[in-house]
């Protein structure tokens, strides 16, 4: 089945607050879905939502067709996952954490705990008692829970939370590889959007508590603006007039920078060069500057009232 959650005309109110509303929302198998908002717009209320952790005021949630409800907790044999650092036994090592938590849930397959380990690439640290661990290894073991029984789809909010920059590298190339390598389906929050934009195959924004675009990573690719970036290493004054005559309406930045908009420019760069060169203009630099997830985002979130 290719629809692992679906998410139908989900809302929770707090009182007379709207935390979410009216949320409509799929995730399919395979993908890495991102989900994106600022504080407060309601991606924590909706992973609770997703979870069970927190009841809806309206709407379902249903994971491979089937509707999330107490009859059916058969469902929780294929969801993994991490809402917020998750707890470890501080004197015990990671693999007999592993052990205790596999226990639990009726694991008792060494073997199955190995690959576990394998899988989150801690296996280094197999018998570092945790409160040694960094706070990645600490998020890894988290993660390596989360995937004891072998999940078809993995849920986790802001998973970087606290992570220094290469702890952040290292779980955004974990996240991959599970998703790649394991075919895990993954649905994760995060702020960080430079991240996120090299993870992520489809990402919905979420805005207020409602869901004010959805797409995939290559309709973002498509629909994010580009424009031509030319650099001089000198002002020359008559650079404006010169790329007026030759047919440009650039746009002027500070030092020395240049900017054109027009899409036929935008594709067609080497042209665009060609007739630079033509008439002794030599930028000493020449770029396509394509938005950032980050900068559409906040595009987008502005679009929407900000
Ligand atoms: N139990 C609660 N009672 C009252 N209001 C709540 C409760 N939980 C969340 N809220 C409110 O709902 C809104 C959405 O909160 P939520 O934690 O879902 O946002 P978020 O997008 O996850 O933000 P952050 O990125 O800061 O975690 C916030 O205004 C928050 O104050």
């Amino acid at each position: 089945m290719n629809e692992i959650v679906r998410i139908d005309n989900l809302s929770k109110k707090f009182g007379s607050f709207v935390s979410v509303s009216n949320l409509f929302l799929t995730v399919n198998k395979g993908d890495i879905y991102g989900f994106l908002g600022l504080n407060g717009s309601g991606k924590t209320t909706t992973i609770r939502m997703l979870l069970g952790m927190v009841h809806p005021t309206k709407g379902s949630v249903s994971y491979f067709g089937k509707k999330l409800s107490d009859h059916n907790q058969a469902i929780w044999n294929q969801v993994g996952y991490m809402v917020e650092t998750p707890y470890a036994y501080p004197n015990l090592s990671v693999k007999e954490n592993l052990t205790l938590f596999g226990k639990l849930r009726g694991i008792n397959s060494q073997r199955q705990i190995e690959e576990t380990m394998e899988m989150i690439q801690i296996s280094a640290y197999a018998n570092v008692k945790v409160k040694y661990l960094s706070l990645g290894n600490t998020q890894k073991l988290g993660l390596g829970k989360a995937l004891l029984h072998r999940p078809s789809i993995l849920i986790l909010d802001e998973p970087t939370n606290g992570l220094d920059p290469s702890g952040i590298v290292d779980m955004r190339r974990l996240l991959y590889t599970l998703a790649k390598d394991h075919g895990v389906t993954i649905f994760l929050s995060s702020h960080i959007l430079d991240e996120m934009e090299k993870l992520i195959t489809r990402m919905g924004i979420l805005h207020h508590g409602q869901l004010i675009r959805e797409l995939t990573m290559n309709d973002f690719k498509a629909v994010r603006k580009k424009s031509l970036r030319l650099k001089f290493a000198n002002g020359n004054p008559s650079v404006v007039t010169q790329l007026k005559r030759l047919g440009f309406s650039p746009q002027t930045l500070e030092n020395n920078e240049f900017i054109i908009k027009d899409q036929h420019s935008v594709n067609h760069p080497e042209q665009v060069n060609k007739k630079l060169a033509s008439c002794t203009i030599y930028p000493s630099n020449f770029w396509v500057q394509q938005e950032t997830l980050e900068e559409y985002f906040i595009r987008t979130i502005k679009q929407n009232g900000g």
